[in-house]
């Protein structure tokens, strides 16, 4: 069989002769120069990329567009992570560096080995207290606050907290349990402060003054 025959259709032309490809090639070399990119095309281009994150960068007299295409997957397969990241503003959360001795092991061990963290001096930690009481425990070694409506003593805890001293003490004197879910409400401090316990917050008076 001659399979260079013009009648064999695995070699049919259906595009234009090799030499009117390089005679159109050379039409399109020789108006190189009379191209240009309109400011309102690119304009109407780049607000449709704005989805999938794009960047203007420019090299020299060009401009160009570059989107990333890693988290623009990211967003297509997780289209209900992005919408909660859109809808709610991060807030900032900054690591402060530990001093030596408080990282989160020294804490554990110091949990472990300490008698009496809240400082209770030998009362019980099943205690009703008064918010009136807890803003009276504000420095030294009695600082404490009311994280669900339990008291703790948070003294001993200020130079371990990974969010620094300065966050903590905000929440001394009062009821912390809104800055804290604010800021890691997944942070199980039930347990990492257990032994901070010094009662129970006596909701009573609030509530009659509710009713
Ligand atoms: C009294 C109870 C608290 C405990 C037991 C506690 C515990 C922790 C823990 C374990 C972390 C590290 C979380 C992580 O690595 O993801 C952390 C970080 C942090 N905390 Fe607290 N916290 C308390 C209260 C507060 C309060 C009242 C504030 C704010 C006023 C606060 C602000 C922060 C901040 C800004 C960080 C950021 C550090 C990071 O990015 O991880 N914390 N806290």
């Amino acid at each position: 069989m001659d399979t260079n025959g013009d009648d064999d259709f695995t070699f049919s032309r259906v595009s234009p002769p090799d030499s009117e490809l390089v005679l159109e090639a050379k039409d399109l070399a020789s108006h190189v120069n009379d191209i240009s990119l309109e400011k309102d095309g690119l304009d109407h281009q780049s607000k449709s990329l704005k989805q999938v994150s794009p960047m203007e960068k420019t090299v020299g007299s060009l401009s160009f567009t570059v989107i990333d295409s890693s988290s623009s997957k990211k967003q297509s397969n997780d289209s209900s992570e992005s919408l909660k990241t859109s809808a709610k503003k991060p807030i900032a959360r900054t690591k402060v560096p530990y001093e030596k001795g408080y990282s989160p092991m020294d804490w554990m061990k110091l949990t472990r080995i300490h008698p009496d963290l809240a400082g209770l001096k030998g009362e019980s930690n099943r205690r009703l207290i008064s918010m009136d009481e807890v803003k009276k425990h504000r420095s030294g070694d009695s600082m404490w606050t009311v994280l669900k409506g339990r008291v703790y003593n948070i003294a001993p805890y200020m130079k371990f907290h990974p969010g620094g001293v300065d966050m903590l003490m905000k929440a001394v004197g009062r009821d912390g349990t809104f800055l804290f879910n604010k800021y890691h409400a997944w942070v199980n401090f039930e347990i990492l402060i257990e032994k901070c316990l010094v009662g129970v917050l006596d909701d009573t008076k609030s509530k009659k003054q509710e009713a």
